[in-house]
């Protein structure tokens, strides 16, 4: 027999690996898998490629990806271009008339067509929505205790029937998270919230937030502190804890309510660690923090 050349032994180990992602190639055929992509990830260009790579290779393998992004970041830029000094409360935007503009132009006109040109440029078929399109995300003003966060949304309702028809032609829905009353108005709804509501909606296998920390650490400064496993029952003591503050309180809820919800698992992981989501997805030790309730995928 001829002898192995390193070439060949490269090509073997690459099929294992390939063949290794067989049962969870199997597992989500088909099944809905939210993609939330947050605007702390999205700042490095070659991480946001890899990104949609890997994307573009869940969509091919048959499993149905929905893309749900925000873009923080990018209205805080454009804001102070026009001279508006972003304000947030208890990490959400205090949204006032202009700022709305901004939020509309920068995620709808912008980051959502940056990201559909992306993904087709990769040889998908991705349709940039926003909440406002086919009343996708039909939207209310944000009761906050008491505080007026101006044009800050909450989720009255998904209309899931128009994702769901994206979806069933091959294509991927890539949704900004601006949402809309009857009236026409236009609200501005924190990305993590709307990821979580389209989830629930489409009774996701996996909710996955795709942000820049490697998941919920202990001491968000050491991050070998990881948790990778948080149980549903755990969330409203974690919540409680003085270790997560910030944008990650918003996030932890909403992974909360996606879980009661109907949505089996969700996870926090890396973006700027390259295919983190393909290690989740395809892999047996997965990365980041995975939230589930007892007795699942146990
Ligand atoms: N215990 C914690 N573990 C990890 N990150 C935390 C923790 N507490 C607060 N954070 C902060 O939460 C941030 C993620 O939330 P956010 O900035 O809203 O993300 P994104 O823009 O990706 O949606 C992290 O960058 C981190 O600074
Ligand atoms: C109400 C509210 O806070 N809306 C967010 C929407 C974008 C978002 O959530 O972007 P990230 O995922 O990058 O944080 C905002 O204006 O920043």
């Amino acid at each position: 027999m001829r002898g192995e050349t390193k070439m060949m032994k490269d090509a073997i180990k690459e099929a294992e690996i390939l063949s290794q992602a067989l049962p969870y190639i199997q597992e989500y055929s088909d099944k809905i898998i939210v993609v939330k992509y947050g605007g702390n990830a999205m700042k490095n260009e070659e991480l946001k490629q890899n990104v949609m790579t890997d994307i573009v290779l869940l969509s091919e393998i048959g499993i149905k990806v929905v893309l749900v992004h925000g873009g923080g970041p990018a209205i805080n830029h454009m804001l102070q271009k026009v001279g508006i000094e972003p304000k947030f409360v208890d990490g959400l935007r205090y949204t006032d008339k202009d700022t709305m503009e901004v939020v509309q132009m920068v995620l709808a006109g912008q980051t959502n067509k940056e990201l559909v040109s992306i993904l087709n440029g990769k040889g998908a078929t991705a349709v940039g929505l926003s909440g406002m399109d086919a009343k996708l995300i039909k939207a209310k003003k944000y009761e906050a205790n008491g505080k007026d966060l101006g044009f800050v949304g909450e989720v009255e309702q998904i209309h899931a029937k128009s994702i769901l028809d994206v979806l069933a032609h091959g294509y991927i829905p890539v949704i900004a998270s601006v949402g809309v009353d009857d009236e026409g108005q236009a609200y501005n709804i924190n990305a993590d919230i709307a990821a979580s509501s389209i989830a629930q909606a489409l009774n996701a296998e996996n909710m996955i937030l795709v942000s820049d920390v490697p998941g919920i650490l202990e001491d968000p400064k050491d991050e070998r502190s990881l948790y990778s496993n948080i149980y549903f029952d755990q969330i409203d003591e974690l919540i409680a804890s003085d270790f997560i503050s910030g944008g990650m309180i918003p996030k932890v809820e909403c992974i909360k309510t996606a879980l009661d919800g109907g949505v089996k698992k969700s996870c926090i992981i890396d973006g700027r660690i390259p295919h983190s989501i393909l290690i989740e997805i395809l892999s047996q030790q997965g990365i980041g923090t995975l939230f589930k309730k007892r007795g699942i995928y146990e």
